[in-house]
């Protein structure tokens, strides 16, 4: 595997406190010397900061007890060298061996130390090594002060590993936490930083790779990781990409979508034009007879099933044409605008024997069931994409302030692949293996842009659903595409300017924006 592959490679894995400290003590027992390591990570720091525009040259280190002090010193020090006016404010009495020494040295070299915060002169920037993984409890006291205060001089806080007071795993705040606009998170991506609570403390993110062997990350994680943070590379393989040049329409999909209301008509037409994104072969859309019209009239290439309605306007029973069953489809995707009406319709999909998309009202209507641990009894694949409300209706028992511990737990009751919507949305299958998207956009908190992500999966999954892929791989290159489509949006329109329908505009955009060279040189990672 080449340098940049292993690169991509790292970016995928995603680690606790505990096995983060098992990576490092093995590369620590190989012979690596910790202060080497420091003295590394530091550089690497240095030089990234260094790489960036910042603005002003009087630079605050936050100097902790542990060895993210250690860390912002040597950063601290270089930047002095390279004639950056440091100052540090390190309020500890004792502090770990190593970032003693280093502290000690930054004395001799005349860099200005302070343990008040009152005395730490007005900076540009500040660099925050108060704690890493090594947090443990509570900021409280002085140090608690301390950092309320540093928020509020509005400055830019580069972090170290972990904005301080944010714990590793569950990324909720421990007493207080630095509010960084960057984070350079080291080595692995600590999964405290994919947690929805932590988005607004860690500003920016990025890691910063320092060589840990794959050998060690595999011998503390495994082969194939539990938690994977969705990335391009991973998901490339994934894509509908490339089509074979004897390809039939029959042979590329035939996705049925069950959605549509009188009242919500408009999330049976986005949902339509989310699988219409996905460049699915046929495409159906079961919808009340009254707004047929309607849909024809946007999706005039799909086949609109005019079905019976209630006296509201929600589809009273679904009526295939001709021979047609719901087993003639190679997906089903059920639930946008539906109302709650339609509970007979759920049921009849759920008994289907066909890969399942269950979201909104089909979501509602299996929580008013209580069926849903029926779902085992399915032969095929079923998906289910709450946002954080319909979860909650669902699995009323799972708390999900660890949302990644929440999709888990959901997913091995039902056996279904849960997906929880938000800012970073978590699936996990009913094993374990679990996807994380950290890379997304506000701009898609807006109404309908879920009815697209659901056409959209529905058709990739019509379309690859006979190859050899893992269903949640499936699922996670859905929710990465559709992030994707709105980061483009939101780049060329600000994030005000991607309403849904906007949205589905930029889906086929992403794909245009991937090179050919790299979709057909996707080489095996051999983690799947
Ligand atoms: N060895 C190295 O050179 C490397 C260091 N790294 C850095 O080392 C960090 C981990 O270092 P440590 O294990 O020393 O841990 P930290 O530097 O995160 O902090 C641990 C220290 O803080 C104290 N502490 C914990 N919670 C506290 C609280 N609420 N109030 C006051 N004190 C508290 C602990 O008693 C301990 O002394 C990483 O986050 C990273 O920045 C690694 O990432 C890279 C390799
Ligand atoms: N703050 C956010 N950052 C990034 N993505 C978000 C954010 N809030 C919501 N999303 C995404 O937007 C979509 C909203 O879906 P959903 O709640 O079902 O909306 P609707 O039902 O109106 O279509 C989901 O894909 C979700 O992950
Ligand atoms: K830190």
């Amino acid at each position: 595997m080449n340098n940049q592959d292993l690169k991509h490679l790292k970016e995928i894995f995603v680690v606790t406190a505990a096995q983060m400290r098992d990576v490092e003590s093995r590369v620590f027992a190989a012979g690596m010397p910790i202060p080497a390591l420091m003295e590394k990570v530091g550089r690497l720091i240095c030089d990234r900061l260094l790489s960036m525009t910042l603005k002003g040259s009087r630079v605050g280190i936050l100097a902790g007890p542990g060895h993210n002090g250690g860390d912002a010193l040597v950063v601290g020090r270089e930047l002095h060298f390279r004639g950056y006016n440091v100052w540090i404010y390190q309020p500890f009495g004792q502090l770990k061996e190593l970032t003693n020494q280093h502290f000690h040295y930054a004395q001799s070299l005349g860099i200005p130390c302070f343990s008040q915060l009152a005395e730490l002169p007005d900076c540009d920037f500040l660099i925050d090594g108060l704690f890493g993984f090594g947090l443990e409890r509570e900021i409280t006291g002085n140090i608690a002060e301390a950092i309320n205060h540093l928020n509020l001089w509005n400055k830019p806080i580069f972090s170290i590993d972990l904005p301080s007071g944010i714990h590793t795993d569950t990324g909720a705040v421990l007493g207080t936490a630095i509010c960084a606009s960057h984070t350079f998170c080291l080595g692995l991506w600590k999964q405290g930083l994919l947690q929805e609570q932590a988005i607004k403390y860690a500003g920016k993110t990025e890691l910063v790779d320092f060589d840990i062997p794959l050998a060690d990350i595999q011998a503390v994680l495994g082969e194939v990781p539990t938690i994977k943070r969705i990335t391009q590379s991973l998901v490339i393989n994934t894509l509908p990409l490339p089509l074979s040049p004897i390809l039939h329409k029959y042979k590329s999909g035939h996705l049925l979508l069950i959605c549509g209301s009188k009242r919500y008509a408009g999330g049976a037409i986005l949902t339509g034009l989310g699988a219409r994104g996905s460049g699915i072969g046929m495409l159906s859309i079961a919808v009340p007879e009254s707004i047929k019209p309607l849909l024809v009239s946007h999706l005039p290439e799909a086949l609109i099933i005019g079905c019976p309605e209630t006296n509201n306007g929600a589809i009273s029973h679904l009526q295939l044409p001709g021979e047609t069953t719901l087993n003639s489809f190679t997906v089903i995707a059920c639930g946008p605008g539906l109302t709650t009406e339609v509970t007979p319709i759920v049921e009849q999909v759920m008994k289907s024997e066909v890969p399942l998309i269950l979201d909104a009202d089909a979501l509602n209507i299996l929580a008013q069931l209580g069926t849903i641990t029926s779902l085992k009894n399915r032969h095929q694949p079923t998906i289910l994409t709450p946002h954080g409300g319909e979860f909650h209706r669902l699995f009323p028992e799972i708390d999900i302030t660890n949302r990644v511990k929440g999709v888990q737990t959901a997913a091995s009751q039902t056996g279904a692949i849960v997906l929880l919507k938000g800012a970073r949305t978590a699936i996990a299958n009913e094993q374990g293996v679990t996807w994380v998207n950290s890379e997304s956009t506000p701009a898609l908190a807006r109404g309908g842009s879920g009815d697209v992500l659901t056409g959209l999966m529905g058709g990739i999954l019509g379309q690859v659903v006979n190859r050899q892929v893992n269903m949640e791989d499936v699922v996670a290159t859905a929710v990465w595409w559709h992030s994707q489509a709105g980061i483009l949006a939101a780049k060329e329109r600000t994030e005000l300017g991607v309403d849904a329908f906007t949205l589905t505009q930029y889906l086929n955009r992403v794909l245009a924006q991937i090179q050919t060279d790299e979709i057909s040189k996707w080489v095996e990672l051999n983690i799947r």
